[in-house]
């Protein structure tokens, strides 16, 4: 009975603790729309839009834009102009362009074209893994060792994504603990961040929660960022429940565009517009300027001739 007591007290304690943790006062936010959010598109959208696109994200003030993927053509082929693209750009001093690379070869095309930050991927899921990279969850990371080594050596940053973080759209539910292992060897191969990626947007602030308290025994929360697609319209309540656990790094994409093309179904990223929106509702920093967003979110959604995904965007536009 006192043992009873004893852990409902905790248990209140807990919860306590965990709506009293003062929010973080910043977050910093990945772009992913000129990858993740194009990587999907079916017509292909053409290089000199996508640099437009870019330089128009430049100017928001967002830290980080993630710009195209050194991957396979034949797997991706909307990727297949990432060096025109890199080197097309204007690069802002202070913003990091990372691209996706899968392989050696990828790493090989991305140093040629200058780049200085890379994102490996990897995944909580085998079947997906196989899906998405021809490679199980264990080739996978022994490809990444060698990525990474030849990384260091040429002083490129790297950044880790984990795929199917809760759920998996060819095997369910995904184990927590699978996410933490596949975390780790990312960050021991020398990832600064680790993006937990809920590709298919299955999750919920419970699941999210429960993914990360998992991850969180062992890994530090800014060594972490949140990805979350918002296929089942959770993603900024899924972000929310990351903040409030310490989490202060948050990948989006403008106008909600995106998808993996390797997760049928799964509907594009939560949009940034939305995200700042309720981060300046929380009175959270970002430095980012939500008009320039929408600009940049306006003439994407342009090039792709259909409206924006970003209810912000919508809703500020319908008041004009
Ligand atoms: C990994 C591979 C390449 C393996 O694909 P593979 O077929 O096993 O590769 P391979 O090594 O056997 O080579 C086959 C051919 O591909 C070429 N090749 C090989 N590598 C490259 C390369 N880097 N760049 C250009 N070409 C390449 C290689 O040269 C060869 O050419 P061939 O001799 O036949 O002419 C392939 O599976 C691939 O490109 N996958 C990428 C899939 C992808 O981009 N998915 C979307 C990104 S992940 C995502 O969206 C999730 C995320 C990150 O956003 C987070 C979340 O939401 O969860």
């Amino acid at each position: 009975m006192l043992q009873r007591l004893n852990m409902v007290l905790m248990s209140s304690v807990c919860s306590r603790r965990l709506l009293s943790r003062s929010l973080s006062k910043k977050v910093k936010i990945v772009e992913v729309g000129p990858r993740d959010g194009l990587q999907n598109e079916k017509g292909l959208v053409p290089t000199e839009a996508k640099i437009n696109f870019i330089n128009l994200l430049s100017e928001t003030g967002l830290p980080v834009v993630e710009v195209t993927s050194f991957v396979s053509p034949k797997w991706v082929p909307q990727m297949g102009d990432n060096a025109s693209v890199f080197k097309g750009i204007t690069k802002y001093p202070n913003i990091s362009y990372p691209v996706l690379v899968p392989n050696m070869k990828g790493l090989h095309s991305a140093i040629e074209a200058g780049v200085n930050e890379i994102a490996i991927f990897g995944a909580a899921s085998e079947t997906f893994s196989l899906k998405n990279i021809n490679a199980s969850i264990e080739e996978s990371l022994k490809r990444f060792i060698e990525v990474t080594q030849v990384a260091k050596e040429n002083n490129i940053k790297i950044r880790g994504y984990v795929s199917c973080v809760v759920g998996c759209p060819y095997e369910g539910d995904v184990k927590p603990e699978t996410v933490l292992t596949v975390t780790e060897k990312l960050l021991a191969m020398g990832c600064y961040e680790v993006s937990l990626g809920d590709t298919i947007g299955v999750g919920t602030p419970g699941s999210i929660r429960k993914m990360l308290s998992t991850v969180l025994e062992k890994v530090r929360p800014e060594q972490l960022a949140i990805h979350c697609h918002d296929t089942y319209g959770q993603a900024l309540a899924n972000i929310l429940a990351a903040i409030e656990m310490g989490i202060t790094t948050v990948d989006s994409s403008v106008g909600g565009l995106g998808g993996c093309p390797y997760a049928k179904g799964a509907s594009g990223n939560v949009a940034t517009e939305d995200v700042v929106y309720m981060l300046n509702g929380l009175g959270i920093e970002t430095g980012v300027d939500l008009r320039k967003l929408i600009k940049a979110g306006d003439f994407i959604s342009g090039v792709l001739n259909r409206p924006s995904n970003s209810k912000v965007s919508r809703a500020l536009a319908a008041r004009l």
